[in-house]
């Protein structure tokens, strides 16, 4: 059975996630067409590079997309899939050292070719701004935006050597142990190639999360309240409240009952709620 034959070794985010400054304001269009232009070029470049070594990650079954909520992009399923589906199977786009005394990001990031680089910036939105050029034109601010990036999207391999960004994988959202649809491991044989499978069924558009490992989340489980932290729940429950308290308007999805009084059809106390039906298909 390959999940015999394959260690699972649980991969634990590196990642503490302080907001990026920067923030795409421009909107989804912008982003799409900004998108699209940059893989263009990128194709061009490509066609006429050597073929890189990276395995492919799945994109044609998964896809990354607004979540429209605070977790900005996330990846969703662009079919049906049942549980059990590996759904990733990807090498590292960046791998660096990150620990407290010595953080190699920049020295990596230096040593990726132009069109390395350029990609990176086009895959992950918290690089669109950082500088594409030589020593020269990278900065201190600029070294501080790749280790905070670092921080957020990267994940330990099982030694804890490094930590490495994933193009795919690397976009997920964390959802807590329960609510997760899906989970990560690594082969002994090959510990930075990274996979995830699903535990349970998604549908299509379905978004997929994993469960972070760590102790320490600025943000909580994005499906069930539960899983949030103190400060999301104390938040869940003041949005909870309030919802309950505004007079019903005629216009606003009201009910009427029995004896024609109006009822106000209460809000759901998550803003994300409906992604937790629309994702989670019960296994
Ligand atoms: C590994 S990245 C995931 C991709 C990210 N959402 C993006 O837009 O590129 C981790 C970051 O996503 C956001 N995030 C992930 N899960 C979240 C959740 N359940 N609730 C709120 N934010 C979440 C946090 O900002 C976190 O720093």
């Amino acid at each position: 059975m390959a999940m015999d034959e394959e260690r699972h070794l649980r991969i634990r985010i590196a990642a503490r996630p302080p907001e990026s400054r920067y923030s795409w304001s421009s909107g989804k269009k912008a982003f799409v067409n900004a998108w699209t232009q940059a893989d263009i070029f990128l194709s061009e470049v490509r066609a006429k590079a050597k073929p890189t070594t990276r395995p492919d990650r799945n994109f044609g079954v998964l896809y990354i997309h607004e979540t429209e909520t605070k977790r900005k992009l996330g990846v969703f399923a662009g079919f049906s899939l049942p549980k059990g589906h590996r759904i990733i199977c990807e090498r590292p786009a960046f791998s660096c050292i990150q620990w407290k005394g010595k953080k190699t990001a920049k020295e990596e990031w230096l040593k990726l070719s132009l069109q390395q680089r350029l990609e990176m910036r086009v895959w992950f939105r918290k690089l669109r701004t950082l500088a594409l050029g030589g020593t020269d034109t990278f900065t201190k601010s600029d070294k501080k935006q790749l280790e905070a990036f670092v921080s957020d999207y990267a994940f330990w391999d099982p030694q804890r050597a490094k930590a490495h960004i994933y193009r795919l994988t690397s976009h997920i959202n964390h959802a807590c142990r329960s609510c997760a649809n899906a989970e990560l491991w690594v082969d002994s044989e090959d510990p930075n190639k990274i996979n995830v499978k699903l535990v349970r069924d998604v549908e299509k558009d379905g978004e997929i999360f994993i469960f972070y490992n760590k102790k320490k989340l600025p943000f909580g489980c994005a499906l069930c309240p539960e899983g949030r932290t103190l400060c999301g729940r104390i938040r869940a429950f003041i949005d909870d409240f309030g919802a309950r308290r505004p007079a019903p308007r005629a216009d606003e999805g009201d009910s009427t009952s029995d004896d024609g009084s109006k009822t106000a059809s209460r809000k759901p106390s998550l803003p994300d709620s409906s992604y937790s039906e629309k994702t989670l298909v019960d296994s």
